[in-house]
C-alpha cells in the first residue's frame, strides 16, 4: 500500500493540486493507496509514527506531497525509516528534492514512484544533552543562517512571495534584516574528538547535499554519502562581508572567502555558554549543546 501524507498549506495549496493531480491519473488507479492530509504542525510526524501499528508490514512506499519541513516530520516520525520514502515538492524550499536530484512535475514524479526507480540516501542525526536523537534530512546549521530562517517562518512576505513563486527572495529579506542585529558567538567545538575554541562565529552549517534556503549552494561539494559530512563555518567576520558571502552563494563562489572554512566530519560537538540559535531543514530552536552524527544506513528513496 501506498502512503500519502500531504501537507495542504505547503506552497499556498500546491501540495494539494498536486495530490488532486495524481489521484486522476491511470497509474493511481493501479495501486492501492491511502492519503492522510496534515491539519497542523506535527500531524505528519504523528501519522508517521502510527503507520508500522496501523499498516503492519504492508506499507510499499510513504510519498510526502509538500515542503522540507512535512518531510522533516515524516522522516523523525518513521524514526528509523525501514520502507522506502518518496518526496513529491510543493512546498517554498524544497532542497531534497534538488539534493537528491527529484525532478519533473507531480505526475512524472509519481510515476516514477511507481515504477520503485530508487536511491539510497544517508540522514544526519542530532542530539541535544537530555533529549531524545532526531535526523536530520537536509541540512542543520547554528547562529546566523537559524536566526535568517526563524525571520523568514515568522513574517508575512514569505507567504507572498511563495505565492509569485518568489520564494528565494524571503531569505534575502530575511538576511538583510537580521544582518544588522545578530551577534557572533562564542562556541566550542569538538570535531572528531580534536577541540576548537571559535569566537566571533557567524554560523556552523552542516549538509546532506549542496541545497538549503530554497536553492542556495551552501556546500557546494556535499555529497550524499554514508558516516561522513562536511561542516562549513563562518567567523571573523565583517557585516559587509557576509552580504559579500550570501551574494555569492547562489552560485557556490563563497567558499572563496578567507573567513569560510571547510571540513569534514564523523562527529561534531557544539556548545556555547549562551544559548545557540539552530534551524534544522528550515524548522528553528535553540540549545546549549548539540551532537552530529550521520547514519551509516542508508534510506531508500523513491522517484528520483
Ligand atoms: N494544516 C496545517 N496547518 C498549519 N501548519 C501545517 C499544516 N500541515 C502542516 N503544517 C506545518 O507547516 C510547516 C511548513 O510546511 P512545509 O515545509 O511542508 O511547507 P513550506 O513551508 O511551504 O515549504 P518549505 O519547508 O520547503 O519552505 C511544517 O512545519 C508543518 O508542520
Amino acid at each position: 500500500m501506498y502512503i500519502f501524507i500531504v501537507n495542504p498549506i505547503a506552497g499556498n495549496g500546491g501540495a494539494k493540486k498536486a495530490y488532486s493531480k495524481i489521484s486522476k491519473t491511470e497509474a493511481f488507479k493501479q495501486i492501492d493507496s491511502k492519503c492522510f492530509f496534515t491539519e497542523y504542525f506535527g500531524h505528519a510526524e504523528r501519522i508517521a509514527k502510527h503507520l508500522p501499528i496501523d499498516f503492519p508490514g504492508i506499507v510499499t512506499c510513504v510519498v510526502v506531497i509538500g515542503g522540507d519541513g512535512t518531510l522533516h516530520e515524516v522522516i523523525n516520525g518513521l524514526c528509523k525509516p525501514v520502507v522506502p520514502v518518496s518526496f513529491i515538492p510543493a512546498g517554498s524550499g524544497n532542497d531534497f528534492a534538488r539534493g537528491c536530484d527529484i525532478k519533473g512535475k507531480p505526475v512524472e514524479i509519481f510515476q516514477r514512484i511507481v515504477r520503485q526507480n530508487s536511491k539510497s540516501y544517508w540522514l544526519g542525526c542530532y542530539q541535544e544533552i537530555g533529549k531524545s536523537p532526531r535526523n536530520i534530512v537536509n541540512s542543520i546549521g547554528f547562529g546566523f543562517d537559524a536566526e535568517i530562517a526563524k525571520a523568514v517562518n515568522n513574517s508575512k512576505y514569505k507567504k507572498l512571495l511563495s505565492n509569485l513563486h518568489l520564494g528565494k527572495i524571503s531569505y534575502v529579506i530575511g538576511l538583510i534584516k537580521v544582518l544588522f542585529s545578530f551577534r557572533p558567538m562564542n562556541l566550542e567545538i569538538i570535531v572528531d574528538g580534536k577541540k576548537y575554541k571559535l569566537s566571533n562565529c557567524w554560523m556552523v552549517t552542516i549538509a546532506q547535499h549542496p541545497f538549503y534556503g530554497g536553492g542556495m549552494k551552501i556546500i557546494p561539494n556535499a555529497t550524499i554519502q554514508a558516516g561522513i559530512f562536511p561542516v562549513l563555518f563562518i567567523h571573523s567576520i565583517s557585516k559587509w562581508k557576509v552580504l559579500g558571502v550570501f551574494m555569492t552563494v547562489f552560485s557556490g563562489k563563497h567558499v572563496n572567502f578567507k573567513e569560510v572554512e571547510l571540513m569534514e566530519a564523523n562527529r561534531l560537538e557544539i556548545s556555547s555558554k549562551k544559548k545557540i540559535p539552530y534551524q534544522v531543514d528550515g524548522q528553528t530552536d535553540v540549545c546549549f549543546s548539540c551532537v552530529i552524527t550521520k547514519q551509516q544506513d542508508a534510506i531508500e528513496v523513491v522517484g528520483a
